[in-house]
Parts: C-alpha cells; structure tokens; sequence
C-alpha cells in the first residue's frame, strides 16, 4: 500500500543573518490514511517547520513531500491548518469565517445556500451551533480555537494538520476539546498530523507519537507505535486509559525519549 502522506529525505536551511541555520536533516516519514501523528519534540526542535513543510507553506532546502501521490509545492484545500491561535478575522462572526474558507473550496460549483449549510455543519460538528452569529471578541478561547477546527473541517481536507491547537488552552477545556476531536475523528476518517508538547495529549490521541531530536539539524529520533485501539474507531477515554499499562507504558517511553535521551544530548552539546 502507498503512504498516504510521505516524506522523503527532506532537508530545511533557513537563511539569516548570521548565516545559513539548518533547522531539519534527512526527515523520513510515512503517514497512512486515516493515521493520527503527533509530533513531540522540545521547544525549537524544527516541529512547526516540518508542519508548515506539509502545509505547503515554505518548501525544502532538499528532499519531497508527496501528499495523495502529488508533490506538495504550495498550500491546498486537500490540507487544512489548525494554528495555536485561532487566525479569525474579527469583523466576521463565527458562521461568517468559516464560510471565507468553504467559498474558497466550494464556491465555484455550489450555491449560497448549499456553501451556507456547509459551514453550519461545520459548527455543530464542534459544538457551536448557538454561537454562529457571534463575533470573535464575543466568545471565549475554547470557542474560538473550535470556530479554527471547525474552518479547517468546513474544508473537507484529506489531511487535518493542527499546530498545538490546544496549547493556550486552560487543562479542562483542553481535554474537552481533545474529546470533540476524536469524535470528530471518528465521524470523518480525517488523517490527522498535529504538534504537540504534551506527552499525555501525544498518548491519548495518536497511533504513532513521532519524537524528534533537539536542533540544529534535528531530525526523527524514534517513532513509537501506541498499542491502543485507534481514535477513528472508538474515542478512548482518558479516565480508564489512566490505568491501563499500554498508556502508561507508552506515555513513560516518550517521557524517556525527551527527559533523558534528549536530555543527556543537550546536556553534551
Ligand atoms: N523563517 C525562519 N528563519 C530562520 N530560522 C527559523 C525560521 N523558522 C524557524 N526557524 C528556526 O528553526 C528552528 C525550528 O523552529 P520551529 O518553530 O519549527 O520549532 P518548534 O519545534 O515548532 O518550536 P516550538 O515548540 O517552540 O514552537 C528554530 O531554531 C527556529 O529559530
């Protein structure tokens, strides 16, 4: 079977000012259909970067990036980005953003009313119904970060690539929000690639936790496969998964991978 989602070989350099800093090396990875990935990696490791490689928002110094057997060289409707903040314009309401960006996908063979219905659905797949015809300012960060999820789902994207999209959330309504998405999961079939900086986040949703090493030239240090049954067949639930040795396990090796071989190679550097 082809990989859904494969990266090959791919090298990023950033120009500066000081000279030319090279953020990624030899990145190899392979993304199934319908696969959840999280990224872990400590902070500046090159997380971000590999996403927006995969978004299509910068290219790479060496090395290709194949989404659904097409080379990724710009940004598409097939890959929907979730950012850390929200990225809604304040003038429109809620209904409104996300209809910006289904007119963008669907607007050139759908009606008003059909590309209206489709950014409603959208809405009440994360919860936000009553808050349509609200503005931004009127509602709270959880609400907002939803109103993201719910731009980037209205999209229908083959591939959900979300950047910490909980990580200025308070713990409650963090994990919440991690409920609605693997429900959301389950009802689309999405192929989710999101960073995080959580290790209990990385657990609970993914199928693999993809951990990379510290910068400069960072890279994918290991790849852990989590022994759960995957989120698009049943949301798991964070309050049996507490005891349940495959989490704890699974959790404890990348809690290993970061604090002490990463740790250790910080330390050394
Ligand atoms: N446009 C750029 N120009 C120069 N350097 C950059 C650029 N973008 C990122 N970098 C550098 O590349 C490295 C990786 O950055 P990146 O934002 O991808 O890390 P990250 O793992 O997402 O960090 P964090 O977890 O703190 O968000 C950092 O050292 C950063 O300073």
């Amino acid at each position: 079977m082809t990989a859904y989602l494969e990266i090959d070989k791919v090298e990023m350099h950033f120009e500066t000012k000081r000279g030319r800093f090279h953020a990624l090396r030899d990145i190899n990875l392979k993304v199934n259909r319908g696969e959840f990935i999280t990224l872990i990696g400590h902070s500046g490791c090159g997380k971000s970067t590999l996403l927006n490689l995969i978004a299509g928002l910068i290219k790479p110094t060496a090395g290709t990036l194949i989404c659904d057997r097409k080379e990724i060289n710009a940004p598409g409707p097939d890959r929907g980005v979730v950012f850390q903040n929200h990225s809604l314009l304040p003038w429109l309401s809620c209904r409104d953003n996300v209809l910006l960006a289904v007119e963008r996908v669907f607007g050139d063979r759908e009606t008003r009313a059909q590309l209206i219905a489709r950014a409603r659905a959208a809405l009440a797949l994360v919860g936000l119904t009553a808050a349509e015809a609200k503005r931004p300012h009127e509602i709270s960060g959880g609400m907002k970060q939803r109103v993201g999820i719910a731009r980037a789902l209205a999209m229908e994207p083959k591939l959900l690539l979300m950047d910490e999209p909980f990580g200025a959330l308070d713990a409650l309504t963090r994990a919440r929000l991690q409920d609605e998405l693997m429900k959301i999961v389950q009802a689309t079939g999405s192929t989710v690639v999101m960073v995080t900086h959580d290790v209990d986040e990385a657990v609970l949703l993914s199928d693999r936790v993809v951990m990379m090493s510290n910068g400069p030239a960072a890279t994918i240090g290991e790849v852990l496969d989590v022994p759960l049954a995957p989120v698009r067949e049943a949301p798991r639930l964070r309050l049996e998964l507490a005891h349940e040795p495959a989490y704890l396990q699974s959790r404890e090796a990348v809690l290993e991978f970061l604090y002490r071989k990463q740790a250790h190679l910080e330390a050394a550097a």
